[in-house]
């Protein structure tokens, strides 16, 4: 039986707008394009609501309470970093990841070759299985400011599980 007490869930959300530039982070992916993220770190939106999908889930807050963007030790930070903290985090309270899902909502770049690279890089970073993350793209249709193509967004749920402890 599920001990309901050893499961949570947890949601994250993150949009970073285009700047010049001619690549893009995304699943800790350098992906070439015509415009880059503005962001304090390396802007990979995927990582970020990950991030913040795992923090949720643990009652840990939110990825800026860990790593403010005031602070200039994440000043250009490689989002993977980021994760490997979270997860670090989230060991700590006992809490180990059962599997995440994602979403990127992008006009472009046509993200379908990336999908099976970003899940590689993102269950490295994170020391899990490729099995235990799940990406997806999908557009906007060109509606709003994703379909305009001012920048980029990201969902993520992730599942965590709890052992219980022995004493
Ligand atoms: N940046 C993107 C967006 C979408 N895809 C793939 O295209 C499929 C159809 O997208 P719709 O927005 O028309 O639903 C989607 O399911 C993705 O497989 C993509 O590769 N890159
Ligand atoms: C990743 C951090 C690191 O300072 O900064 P940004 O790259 O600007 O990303 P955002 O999702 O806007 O904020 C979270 C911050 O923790």
């Amino acid at each position: 039986m599920i001990d309901p007490f050893s499961l949570r869930i947890g949601h994250g959300f993150d949009v970073h707008a285009f700047e010049p530039g001619d690549h893009l982070w995304i699943g800790g992916c350098r992906i070439p394009f015509e415009r880059g993220f503005r962001a304090h770190s390396d802007g990979d939106v995927l990582l970020h609501a990950i991030c913040d999908a795992l923090l949720g889930g643990a009652g840990l807050g939110d990825i800026g309470r860990h790593f403010p963007d005031t602070d200039p030790t994440w000043s250009g930070a490689d989002s993977r970093d980021l994760l490997r903290r979270v997860v670090v985090l989230l060991e700590q309270g006992g809490w180990r990841l059962v599997n995440v899902d994602a979403t990127v909502i992008a006009q472009a770049p046509k993200l379908a070759p990336w999908i099976t690279p970003m899940r590689e890089s993102i269950a490295a970073a994170g020391g899990w299985s490729t099995e235990q993350v799940n990406v997806k793209a999908t557009t906007s249709e060109k509606l709003g400011f994703t379909g305009r193509g001012e920048g980029i967004a990201a969902e993520a749920v992730a599942m965590l599980a709890r052992t219980p402890r022995a004493d």
